[in-house]
């Protein structure tokens, strides 16, 4: 992760906001399904595509949700990642056809990438996505730069700050 930084920017979110993103991203994607708008599945990208992969299926009532983890590591000064857990084969069909693949955002863009080349016929989604990944993203909601990094509140906790005037 330390080759991820510095970012000049950071972008908090909180749990009421990516609620409401996700809840956005939702909207957006109801009757885009290939099934007369119906989508089949959701499958979260873990741990981060979970949350808004929970509100997208509440909001579009879809009942079957599974998940894929894929883990980055670096190589050789190459930053590489390989799946260890997929979903199950009869929801991803042959190649993921109606279903919706969330995640919480899109930064590079090589999580994306290797789901993609693995059902390329999915939908990929994710809340938030920054310029060198959004070519990955089927429909996402909100843009931020790539020198930004997105704070999520399930890495945060409210802690005390010192008054502006008492800083040196
Ligand atoms: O577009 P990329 O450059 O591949 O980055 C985006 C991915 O990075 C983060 O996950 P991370 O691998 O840190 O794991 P986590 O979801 O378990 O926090 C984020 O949740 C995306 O899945
Ligand atoms: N939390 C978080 N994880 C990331 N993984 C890749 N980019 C980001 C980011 O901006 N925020
Ligand atoms: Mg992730």
């Amino acid at each position: 992760m330390t080759d991820r930084l510095p970012h000049e920017k950071g972008f908090h979110v909180s749990w009421d906001q990516i609620h409401r993103d996700a809840r956005a991203l939702a909207w957006r994607l109801d009757g885009q399904g290939p099934d007369n708008g119906a989508w089949r599945a959701v499958v979260a990208i873990t741990r981060g595509g979970m949350a808004p992969a929970m509100i997208v299926s509440r909001e579009l009532d879809i009942r079957v949700v599974d998940t894929i983890s894929v883990k980055s590591y670096d190589h050789q000064s190459q930053s590489e990642a390989r799946v260890i857990k997929a979903p199950q084969a009869e929801i991803m069909g042959d190649a993921g056809e109606g279903v919706l693949v969330v995640d919480d955002l899109v930064d590079t863009g090589k999580t994306l990438e290797l789901v993609r080349k693995l059902y390329p016929k999915a939908h990929f989604a994710t809340v938030y996505a920054k310029p060198q990944g959004r070519d990955m993203v089927d429909t996402y909601i909100t843009e931020v730069s790539q020198d930004t990094w997105i704070f999520f509140p399930w890495d945060m906790a409210l802690q005390y700050v010192e008054p502006y005037r008492g800083k040196d």
